[in-house]
Order: C-alpha cells, then structure tokens, then sequence
C-alpha cells in the first residue's frame, strides 16, 4: 500500500520546551490512522505541522512526494489536505450553509469578470455550489439548519459543521481534532458511520483522538506518542498490548 503522508525527523521547539522530538511516521493511502497519546505529548503540534499552522523548527513533511513543510496552510490545503480544530474554528455568524459555500467557492474558478457582469455562467456556478453544499449538510444531517447561524447550532452539531467544510474543499488527507470531543453517544456514531463512509470513499483520515473506544473501533493504524517522541506504532492490537504503552496510559491515570 503506497504512503500518502511521510514525517521525517520532525522537531518543534517552543521557546525551552521541544513539544516534538525527532518524530518520523508514514500514512499509508486509503486507511485510518490514530495519533494517540497523553496531554501534552505533542499530536496538536503535529497536527498543526502537517497542516501548515506551524513551521517545525527542523525536519521534513512529504504529501505525496511533495514537500509541504515550507509552505503555507491556504497551499497546503490546495494540495488535498484539509482539517479540523480541536477548538472549533467556524464561521460563527455566518449561516450553516454559507459556512460550507465558502470552503466550496474556495476551490471553484469564480472569475470577476463573471461576478461583474452577471453572466449566466455566474448564476450557474453558484446553483451548483449550493446543491453541492447541501450534500455535505446531509452527510451530517445539517440541511433542516441551512439557514441558521453556525453560533446558534448545538456544540454536536457544530462540530459536524466543521467536519462538512472540510470535506467541501474536497481532501485526499483529512485530519480530525478531537472530533468526537464534547458529542453524545448518538452523536459519536453517526462521526464513526461518517468515518467509514468517508474511508470507502477513499478518503484518507488522520485523527487525533482521546475516546479510545473509537480509536479501536476506527483505526487501521495507530500512532502513539509520549513527551513529543513515538513510542509505537501498529493495529490496534498490537498498541493495546504493547507495554509502553500501557505503562504511559497507567501512568496518566
Ligand atoms: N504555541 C505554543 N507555545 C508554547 N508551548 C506550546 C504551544 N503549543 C503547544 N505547546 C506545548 O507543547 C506541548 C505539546 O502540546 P500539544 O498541544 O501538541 O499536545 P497534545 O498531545 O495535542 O495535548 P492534548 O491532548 O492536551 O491536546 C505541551 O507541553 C504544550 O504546552
């Protein structure tokens, strides 16, 4: 199976603190990978590397052989890249649709002259980005909330939102933030039926994740870190038997 991801000595240092430490994983194409591990071991940071929010104080990041650490968020979304954030980063007084329009029209060639003369290519282009946005609303059960303003959606409902325009700007590589943080338990299982669905269509997912249930329930490959360094690697069985990984997680609780 081919490696979609590839991080290479990756090292972030914030001030006197190294939050990452010489950290090197691949991802491979069309599978679920978890990055686990205690607060503060460093899957923020990560996160944040690979998306382009942080630049790593040293190291390599390669998406499909591209090298993306040295370029900004908006390119690297562009390449197929797209996330979400631990701490929801919506559009709060913009509607629900409008939310996901904008992820949409991000990657739809509007040209001015079209916007200025109101051709009807304009017309045509907006229809279309509005059937589409709605799709990704029913994904998530979102179209009876079109209309309303992302801030007045219940916080579930709101993280799917974030999920929604994501997936509009159209990602070979998705990265979750604690996405089932702070959902029901009716909520997290319509996230892991979307999960799976977004798997079969070959999406790859890359999710940070603290529900461990999930994680074993989801992820083809799990990642552990501890301190800014991995410590394993594997299937899910294999990270829940492996003693390192035990002793980190007895030694949190
Ligand atoms: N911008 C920053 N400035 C200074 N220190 C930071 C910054 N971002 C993260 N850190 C520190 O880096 C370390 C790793 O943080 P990070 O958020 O990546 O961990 P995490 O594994 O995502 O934790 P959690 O599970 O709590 O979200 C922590 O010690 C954190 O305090």
């Amino acid at each position: 199976m081919s490696e979609i991801l590839k991080v290479k000595n990756l090292v972030k240092t914030f001030g006197g603190l190294t939050a990452v430490k010489n950290l090197s994983f691949s991802i491979k194409k069309g599978l679920i990978t978890a990055l686990i591990g205690p607060n503060g071991s460093g899957k923020t940071t990560t996160f944040n590397m690979i998306s382009g929010h942080l630049r790593p104080t040293s190291g390599e990041i390669y998406f499909e052989n591209t090298r993306i650490d040295n370029l900004p968020p908006y390119k690297i979304a562009r390449l197929g890249i797209a996330r979400t954030f631990q701490n929801l980063e919506i559009f709060s007084h913009l509607t629900t649709l409008e939310n996901v329009l904008l992820a949409i029209n991000s990657r739809l060639k509007v040209f001015l002259w079209e916007t200025v003369v109101r051709a009807p290519s304009f017309f045509h282009k907006e229809r279309l980005a509005r059937q589409k946005a709605l799709e990704y609303l029913k994904m998530f059960n979102l179209e009876s909330w079109a209309e309303t303003p992302a801030a007045s959606l219940p916080f579930g409902l709101q993280r799917y939102l974030e999920i929604a325009r994501a997936l509009a700007t159209h990602p070979t590589l998705l990265l979750l933030d604690e996405a089932a943080s702070g959902l029901d338990a009716r909520e997290k299982d319509l996230l892991k039926e979307r999960i799976i669905a977004l798997k079969q269509e070959g999406i790859t997912i890359l999710l940070v994740e603290h529900d461990m249930n999930l994680v074993m329930d989801l992820a083809d490959e799990v990642i552990v870190l501890d301190m800014g360094r991995k410590i394993a690697q594997g299937t899910p069985r294999e990270i829940q038997r492996n003693p390192e990984v035990i002793a980190v997680y007895l030694g949190e609780g």
